[in-house]
């Protein structure tokens, strides 16, 4: 049986309806996995079962996040935010890595990653990380990769892509400030923006600021070995 992967849903401000980018599910369906779309419902036992009926969990890309989550109030500098979203994605991310079931997280989802365990963030990282910045929002094509990532050598990202330098493209103003013990800085741009994380203490779970989906839709190598090796370790804990 392929693996049912939850997406979690976008929301536009102001709109009543849901969204997931095509880019998210051809990637999932060409990994081999089943996706489908996660409404930001609520309620403990409603979220428990939704972790039980998906193989994993993908975390997708999206608005800001409300900084009171992590102990701080809104900077200038701060976008648009969808409370209810960030309050599903943390509670069902919390009961989906209780039930060790594996998390790809994508830019947004990366910094919920990391919110989750403990850290926090950059609510606007061009006007609070100090230095010479690259530019974290290309100009170039979704799938292009504009900078490079140095790779942690023996981590998952390591072991997903066999590199331990990629290219990747870049669409965010927000990043992962403090990373807790438990994760492991797994890739960081040349400028010092965290742009990788995983846990140390769960099968998989691994957070990128980057959007390999464009990348694999334009057929990268990288790209397409991440979403497999998602995808086969949801097939794995499925079969268990
Ligand atoms: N914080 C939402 C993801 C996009 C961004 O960081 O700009």
């Amino acid at each position: 049986m392929r693996p049912i992967i939850g997406i979690t849903a976008s929301k536009e401000l102001g709109k009543d309806e849901y969204n997931v980018e095509l880019a998210d599910t051809e990637a999932i369906v060409r990994a081999g996995g089943l996706p489908i779309m996660l409404p930001h419902i609520e309620g403990q036992a409603e979220l428990e079962e939704l972790a039980e009926h998906i193989d994993g969990l993908f975390l997708a890309g999206g608005w800001d996040i409300e900084p009171t989550l992590f102990g701080e109030e809104p900077h200038p500098g701060l976008g648009v935010i969808i409370p209810s979203r960030d309050r599903f994605e943390l509670e069902l991310l919390e009961k989906v890595l209780e039930k060790n079931k594996p998390v790809l997280a994508i830019c947004r989802g990366a910094q919920i990653l990391n919110i989750a365990a403990g850290g926090d963030m950059y609510q606007d990282t061009p006007s609070q990380l100090a230095g010479n910045l690259l530019q974290h929002q290309q100009r170039a094509p979704k799938e292009h990769g504009s900078h490079f990532v140095e790779v942690a050598e023996g981590s998952l990202l390591h072991r997903l892509t066999d590199s331990l330098k990629l290219k990747v493209n870049s669409r965010h103003h927000q990043s992962n400030r403090h990373v807790p013990e438990h994760y492991l800085v797994s890739g960081i741009a040349s400028d010092g923006v965290i742009e990788a994380i995983e846990s140390k203490e769960h099968g998989f779970a691994l957070g990128l600021q980057w959007h390999p989906e464009n990348m694999a839709r334009a057929g990268d190598a990288a790209s397409l070995r991440i979403f497999e090796g998602f995808v086969s370790a949801c097939t794995e804990e499925g079969d268990e």
